[in-house]
């Protein structure tokens, strides 16, 4: 099926810039109203016959391939020390379906308490309660026990499956029982505690935003798609956005819009594309002596999440090593049936805790702890090297080597609510420049104090009964950290650590935050209006008020689709 026209019509009611997740959500239920005509406009190329994207299993090796824009972040200050220069990878994905497509396919709200918190802040419209329907409106649940539970729905675009071999995922809700959570549905009843992952996979296949959601939508004769056209201005007339330019192959071309413009490139791209067209802070448009069509905060509030990935060996045979994956019946039963290591994405259990202590349900968890099938070097050093940045002579030193065709497991806890906050500004007024991404993770020692209590916790977890009883222990070399040795094995070891070898997680968000519509630090109002102009929203994960404490691929088709309704409703 061919997605892209080639030359965009004059006038559209609604031109979507950024063909990624939430933009394939909006440019699907826009042009449900057949009245309505629609542009969705994507720098990246179509998503079909990419083994890569569809095959679960592959996603690490999208990494740095024609799929990725492939950032970096500045040389960070209190982190990275292991990383390549100093800079952390910052993966987005550059192809309709956007990040969706390079994603690791879990699936989770976050916690309840994320959403009262946005509403809080000022975001009015859009606490737990408020946006639960629009969550369970694109679910398809197939996890048997989920289907019928008030939390889920089925039959919309979005299918969840647990993507859990069994064993491994059994140990970790055990371990979890041992140090005494409660194990049930994280995005259902239970806003704290262990589970089996949740995914977005269906017969063994990624399930992306294209495939769920643009697809279906793609015979509509209102809906058009450019691809390979990469946005570089809004344009306006005097306040109101009435257009975007964008460079299509060597041509510039642009199309107008009616009634609006709406931004969803992305944390990364949308505040680019802004700063661009002279919407952002004074300051740094007059740098580049761009005209100020309105002075707002765009860029400001980049939050990410970080981890630390280490690993356990085991005696007993109850994971997939490399052999496992090579072999002919696995790969058999992935293309004849959808089965088999091929269609895992090798996440296999999750926790919200309070690593900190207290097992408060009403507060935000501090920690997610994901439990993976895989380590840092079980394929080749070559997975170090992709998925966590690290840099060539650190992953030798620390004999990633070693873990190739072991049988592992990983831990990987994540700080949920970095109180560290940095920033996206512009690099030049080259449209197709990078922008300077600097997420300034660890600056707040908080961060870090947080950190060491989600590795002290994983560690228990990792050594509780049930691992033990697989043989399982941590890896040697997870104390023998290059450049860390010095400080013994305690909290300066483990804050050693942290900044040496943590991991960016993936889930950008805020640079374009929302906010009530007089508060000075927000980018777009409760509506995802952007303040001071006319005809101009932003839709994606760049305007979360504050990061939820979970991945952000759910939250951000769930923020499409309520402003899908949203922006219906204006139109009404
Ligand atoms: C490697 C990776 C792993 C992740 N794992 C998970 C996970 O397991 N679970 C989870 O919940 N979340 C995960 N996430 C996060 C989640 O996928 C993202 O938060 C979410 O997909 C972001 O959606 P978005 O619409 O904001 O942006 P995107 O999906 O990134 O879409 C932005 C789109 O805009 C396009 N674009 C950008 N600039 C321009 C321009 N100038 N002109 C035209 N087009 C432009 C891009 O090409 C892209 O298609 C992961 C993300 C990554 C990168």
């Amino acid at each position: 099926q061919k997605y892209s026209v080639e030359d965009p019509d004059d006038v559209y009611d609604y031109i979507i810039g950024g063909g990624g997740t939430a933009g394939c959500v909006l440019a699907n239920r826009l042009s449900e109203d057949p009245d309505v005509k629609v542009l969705l406009v994507e720098a990246g190329g179509e998503p079909d016959g990419n083994t890569q994207i569809d095959m679960p299993a592959l996603n690490i090796y999208l990494r740095h391939s024609k799929v990725d824009w492939d950032y970096k972040t500045v040389p960070q200050k209190f982190s990275c020390n292991a990383c390549e220069n100093k800079k952390s990878l910052v993966p987005r994905g550059k192809v309709l379906g956007g990040s969706s497509c390079i994603n690791f396919m879990v699936h989770t709200r976050g916690p309840p308490e994320s959403y009262n918190t946005w509403a809080k802040m000022g975001a009015t419209g859009w606490s737990y309660n408020d946006v639960l329907p629009y969550f369970m409106k694109s679910e398809d649940m197939q996890i048997p026990e989920l289907m019928n539970s008030k939390y889920h729905s089925v039959g919309g675009p979005l299918t969840i499956t647990e993507s859990a071999s069994g064993v491994l995922s059994e140990l970790f809700l055990q371990a979890g029982r041992e140090l005494g959570y409660k194990v049930g549905d994280l995005n259902g009843e239970n806003p704290h505690g262990f589970m089996r992952a949740q995914a977005n996979i269906k017969d063994g296949v990624r399930v992306d935003a294209a495939k769920a959601f643009l697809k279906p939508a793609l015979h509509r004769s209102n809906l058009h798609v450019i691809t390979h056209a990469h946005v570089t201005k809004v344009m306006f007339e005097g306040k109101r956005a009435v257009g975007l330019q964008f460079i299509h192959g060597a041509e510039k071309k642009q199309a107008r819009a009616s009634r609006e413009v709406i931004l969803s490139a992305g944390t990364i791209g949308s505040p680019h594309i802004l700063l661009l067209s002279g919407v952002g802070p004074k300051e740094q448009l007059d740098q580049f002596n761009i005209p100020a069509v309105a002075d707002l905060p765009v860029g400001k509030h980049l939050q990410d999440h970080v981890g630390v990935l280490f690993e356990f060996f085991m005696e007993k045979n109850v994971s997939v090593i490399k052999e496992d994956m090579l072999s002919l019946q696995s790969r058999l039963a992935w293309i004849l049936f959808g089965k088999g290591p091929h269609a895992s994405n090798g996440v296999e259990g999750m926790a919200y805790v309070n690593a900190r202590g207290g097992k408060n349900e009403r507060t935000l968890p501090d920690t997610q702890l994901l439990l993976t099938s895989f380590g840092g070097g079980s394929d080749s050093e070559d997975t170090a090297y992709s998925l966590l940045g690290l840099e060539r002579k650190f992953i030798k030193d620390s004999n990633f080597a070693a873990q190739e065709n072991r049988h592992l497991f990983g831990l990987l806890p994540i700080l949920s609510n970095p109180k560290s906050v940095g920033e996206i500004r512009l690099r030049t007024r080259d449209p197709l420049d990078y922008p300077l991404i600097d997420p300034r993770y660890f600056e707040d020692e908080q961060d870090v104090k947080t950190m060491v209590a989600g590795i002290k916790l994983a560690i228990r977890v990792g050594e509780s009964k049930p691992f033990k009883s697989v043989g399982a222990s941590i890896n040697p070399e997870f104390w023998k950290v290059p450049g860390c040795t010095q400080h013994g094995k305690g909290d300066k070891y483990l804050e050693c650590v942290v900044r040496t070898m943590c991991a960016i997680v993936y889930h950008s968000t805020g640079t374009c935050k929302m906010g009530a519509s007089k508060d000075p630090s927000a980018v777009v109002d409760p509506q995802l209006r952007v303040r001071g102009v006319e005809g101009l929203r932003v839709v994606d994960a760049s305007i979360m008020p504050e990061i939820v404490a979970g991945n952000t691929h759910a939250p951000v088709i769930m923020i499409a689709e309520k402003a899908a309704d949203m922006i219906r409703g204006a139109q009404n």
